[in-house]
């Protein structure tokens, strides 16, 4: 029997069980009565009839053959996204991907053929006779790939399989990729969840793709102990999440927040009804339409804002204040009835210790009240009219006035502006002096906000997370990472993102360092991702070739072998040439073009261009919470995590893109961003950071 007729039959058998267990459950009618018991029973067929009609549309997409220890019985392995029990049998019809049997489909790299698993009851070791890639559509076989035959030639592994998935034109969705996550993406996305993980991957290597599936690994794995509301995804806008948006229900995973650190922070600040001044104006649209370098004057004191220094500094600004919170004398109630600076002192900074100041304040002044009031049973016979107690009341008033009282704004403020008896900590003070002013806030002053926010009220429980995913992290700053473990007290992070992407000047890290350091060493684990899966073999080297004089110790990123069309630069006589190019990228097949421009104003200007031809394009601004595909027009600065079947870069002249780090990382971010195929555009003078020959 041939490969395919065998699956075919399988898939039959497979697709008819299923099709049997869906119908038996439709046929049970829904229960809405009363009984607690019925309604969980119903609730649970519900999802279980989710579960199977999703795993109907899905099936499998590999099988292995895997030989337990020396049995001499071999068991085809099906493996889906959704798994499903053969309940007549009791045995696996589907094995989810997350299972720890499927594992070895991931890790198993035909060198040698044993491999091994950890179920629960321990390791498990074996024979792989077959691995074999599996494409099913609306329940037809479509495609069947040996990639490992046990005791044939090496056939391989997964290439053949991988470059059929990669060289498949995208639509305007990120995609979950469960049938052909490599090794090194495997062992990231099945990481305990313990331990934050930091990754440092080249563009296209996976790394959104990869943490989605992580989140989806984890809820599997350990069902028990982290929820999906309980999950958060940070990334850079709202429009790259609306991108993403469709992998997780892709992958059966519901619920999970998604947000910015701005949208995050301003909701914990809520109550502060803070403004800030990028909500009026974008502080990224004014950065990048100044004519480059780009580094503006405001870069130290961002970077300031953002580093651990300024958390120390900081943190010793509010013990200074909260050892002068208590004021300097006690309450007479009456005669010789005295409450002491020293006993009040005590209950707030020893009794109350682990408390957030405001709590502890609150509390002190309870105590207090109930002080006055049980002194009060004492003599309230020898005070029939109540005078003691009211004086005594209007003196505890006026002690309670006199405790320092400042909202967090004016609080942040003083911190800054009070100088500190004596400081040993590595700040340029005169920085802060040059730059504080309270009337303007802006993003970076968030994170320290959230700070003391926490110091004042604590961290609401509700606001507690099991998981943090930290994407585009290079633009994180240190302080941001530092206020998000407040938060997330278990430490289970996933951290990602490419230094060499960091295009904010003033804002990020430019070593990982930075980040890891924030946890303790044997929690913290650090991952690279060299090989990128986006781009063809041409543009990732033109891309590697910009970037290589300003890459440090970051590697260069490796192609997976996939020939495409050379990359193509260009002088602009007029931008009929750019129409025809984009039409001409449609025509061949792509479903996404992107023309990208060096700034906002230049990328309205092109957008209008396109408009006027008809090519329906779609403007990405920073406003943006949604992308729709087709043609879209973007500053360069907004299509970072983004990817394109074709891309053009417009304006690639010296003016906009002079050498230095900032515009090559940019023109980097930009190149990168192309699958297929790339083209640069310039009109007078080409830019010195375009590889020549
Ligand atoms: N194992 C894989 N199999 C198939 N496709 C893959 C695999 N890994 C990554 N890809 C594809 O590569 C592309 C890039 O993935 P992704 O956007 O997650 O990369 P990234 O590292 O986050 O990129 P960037 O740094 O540019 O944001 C996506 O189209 C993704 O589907």
């Amino acid at each position: 029997m041939s490969l395919y007729t065998e699956e075919k039959q399988k898939l039959k058998q497979i697709t008819e069980k299923i099709g049997q267990q869906i119908a038996a459950l439709e046929k049970i009618p829904r229960y809405y009565g009363n009984h607690l018991v019925e309604q969980i029973l119903d609730d649970q067929r519900q999802k279980k009839l989710r579960d199977l009609r999703h795993a109907y549309s899905q099936l499998y997409f590999g099988r292995l053959d895997f030989e337990e220890g020396e049995t001499n019985q071999i068991t085809p392995l099906y493996i889906g996204k959704i798994g499903v029990e053969d309940e007549a049998e009791n045995q696996p019809l589907i094995i989810d991907w997350r299972a720890p049997v499927a594992s070895m489909f991931y890790s198993f790299t035909g060198k040698g053929d044993t491999a091994s698993y950890i179920s629960p009851d321990g390791l498990v070791e074996g024979v792989i006779h077959l691995k074999r890639n599996i494409v099913i559509r609306k329940q037809k076989l479509e495609r069947v790939v040996d990639s490992y035959v046990r005791g044939k030639e090496n056939m391989g592994l997964t290439d053949e399989f991988l470059l059929y998935r990669l060289s498949e034109n995208k639509d305007h969705r990120l995609r979950d990729i469960v049938s052909t996550i490599q090794l090194e993406q495997d062992q990231i996305i099945r990481a305990d969840r313990s331990e934050a993980l930091i990754i440092q991957g080249v563009p296209g290597s996976g790394k959104t793709t990869v943490a989605l599936h992580r989140l989806a690994f984890l809820l599997y794995q350990y069902r028990q102990r982290i929820r999906a509301e309980r999950i958060v995804i940070f990334a850079p806008n709202q429009m790259f999440l609306d991108y993403i948006s469709d992998v997780l229900p892709e992958l059966g995973v519901g619920d999970i927040q998604q947000t910015t650190f701005r949208n995050w922070a301003m909701e914990i600040l809520k109550s502060h009804h803070i403004e800030l001044e990028e909500l009026k104006t974008s502080p990224q649209a004014k950065q990048f339409d100044k004519k480059p370098p780009f580094l503006t004057q405001t870069e130290k004191w961002d970077r300031l804002r953002g580093s651990i220094d300024f958390l120390h500094y900081l943190k010793r600004a509010f013990a200074y204040y909260e050892s002068h919170v208590v004021p300097k004398r006690g309450i007479l109630a009456w005669d010789d009835v005295f409450l002491s600076e020293e006993t009040i002192r005590t209950w707030f900074e020893i009794e109350y210790k682990h408390e957030p100041l405001m709590k502890r304040k609150e509390r002190v002044f309870a105590r207090i009240k109930r002080w006055l009031e049980s002194a009060y049973k004492e003599i309230r016979s020898l005070d029939p009219k109540g005078l003691q107690k009211k004086e005594a009341m209007k003196r505890m008033r006026a002690y309670m006035k006199a405790w320092p009282k400042h909202n967090l704004i004016e609080l942040y403020h003083h911190l800054l502006i009070t100088p500190l008896p004596s400081s040993d900590l590595d700040i340029d003070l005169s920085i802060i002096r040059q730059n504080i002013n309270l009337k303007v806030l802006d993003c970076a002053d968030l994170a320290p906000l959230v700070y003391l926010h926490t110091q004042l009220y604590g961290v609401d429980q509700t606001q507690l997370f099991d998981h943090i995913v930290i994407d585009e992290a290079q633009d994180f700053s240190p302080l941001q990472v530092a206020v998000l473990q407040e938060y997330c007290p278990s430490g289970s992070f996933t951290i990602l993102g490419d230094i060499l992407q960091n295009i904010f000047g003033g804002q990020g890290i430019r070593h990982w360092n930075e980040f890891q350091s924030l946890f303790p060493i044997q929690k913290v684990r650090f991952y690279q991702l060299q090989r990128s899966y986006r781009s063809t073999t041409e543009i990732i080297q033109f891309a590697n070739q910009v970037i290589d004089p300003y890459r440090g110790e970051i590697e260069r990123a490796i192609p997976v072998f996939r020939s495409g069309d050379p990359v193509q630069c260009f002088q602009m006589n007029s931008f009929q040439e750019i129409m025809t190019w984009v039409q001409d990228a449609f025509s061949q097949g792509s479903h996404t073009v992107a023309v990208v421009t060096p700034t906002e104003m230049r990328a309205k200007e092109a957008y209008r261009m396109l408009m006027n031809a008809e090519l329906k394009p779609n403007l990405i601004t920073s406003q943006q919470d949604q992308y729709l595909g087709g043609l879209s027009v973007a500053p360069i600065y907004l299509v970072k995590g983004m990817e394109f079947d074709a891309v053009i870069l417009l304006d690639v002249d010296d003016q906009f893109y002079p050498e230095n780090e900032q515009c090559a990382k940019l023109l980097f971010v930009g190149c990168t961003r192309a699958l297929h195929r790339l083209s640069l555009a310039y009109q007078k003078e080409i830019s010195p950071l375009v590889p020549q020959g």
